[in-house]
């Protein structure tokens, strides 16, 4: 694919909807799910170890998330993200809360160690990820990107992933180049699991260009600034935002999204 622009990725996931396995939380299986289908690919919720595996080898990328997470889960998880692996596919790991408890901190240090493609976090997860001082305690960001930033190309560095940090001002990098996205809503982190619903759209850019996880990685971000902002405009408060903000995705295509996007070097 020559170009890469997030209007560009937007247009082609949209003529060829990838279907992407989302493990994810309780609290997210159903935005999430609405955010990925509005966006134009094919959400499906496969987390059993039955069958985790088995569903990663057809899916055409994978997002791991330990929202809500238990033991059984996590066999689901591992089955999954070695699928992945083993098939060439892409995916996404989402530290919900990872800080919170030893059985957190045990789970994501066990994903790690497989592998992630892309990294997406808050920023006081990222911070805390790389070993940092962070004021992270439930699932909700305590810290500014600002100080994730390098946090994230530390990561990215150890772990040969792409690391996207959310906020106020987005910033993802690979550890070679990094950017910074603007736009969205103080109203986004007011609804639950719109971050997570992010790590599920970025799992599907990234089947969209799986030998590009960073342009997928901003044009997940880009996407969600843009409609972000829109939905903002004339909503009441979270209840009108939140489905404001689906209708914006869905109204999205690629020429207003490269249109409105600010995206600045890092
Ligand atoms: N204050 C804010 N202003 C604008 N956008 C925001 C703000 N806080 C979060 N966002 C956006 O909300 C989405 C979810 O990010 P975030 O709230 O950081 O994740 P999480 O839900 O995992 O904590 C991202 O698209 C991010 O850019
Ligand atoms: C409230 C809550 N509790 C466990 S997972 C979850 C959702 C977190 O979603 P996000 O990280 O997108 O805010
Ligand atoms: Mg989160």
């Amino acid at each position: 694919m020559e170009n890469k622009t997030p209007g560009a990725l937007l247009t082609a996931m949209r003529a060829k909807p990838p279907l992407v396995q989302c493990i994810t939380n309780y609290v997210a299986m159903n935005i999430a799910a609405n955010v990925v289908l509005a966006a134009g690919a094919s959400p499906a919720m496969v987390h059993a170890a039955e069958e985790a595996g088995e569903f990663a080898a057809i899916a055409g990328a994978l997002t791991v998330n330990i929202g809500t997470l238990s033991t059984q889960w996590i066999d689901g998880m591992h089955a999954a993200a070695r699928a992945a692996n083993a098939s060439g596919k892409p995916w996404v790991l989402d530290p919900v809360a990872h800080y919170a408890t030893s059985f957190r901190r045990k789970a994501v240090a066990d994903l790690l160690a497989l592998r992630p493609t892309i990294i997406r976090g808050n920023a006081s997860e990222i911070i805390a990820l790389a070993g940092g001082e962070s004021r992270g305690q439930g699932v909700d960001s305590r810290d500014p990107v600002e100080q994730a930033e390098a946090s994230a190309r530390l990561l990215a560095e150890r772990h040969g992933a792409v690391v996207a940090v959310t906020g106020v001002v987005d910033f993802v990098t690979d550890g070679a180049q990094a950017l910074r996205i603007e736009g969205g809503s103080p109203l986004m982190p007011q609804i639950t699991a719109l971050g997570c619903s992010l790590t599920c759209l970025t799992g599907a850019f990234a089947a969209t260009i799986p030998a590009d996880p960073f342009a997928a990685a901003v044009a997940a971000l880009a996407t969600f600034a843009v409609a972000g902002e829109e939905a903002a405009r004339d909503a009441a408060g979270p209840g009108s935002f939140s489905w404001r903000f689906l209708d914006q995705l869905a109204a999205l295509d690629g020429a207003k999204l490269d249109a409105k996007v600010r995206i600045n070097a890092a």
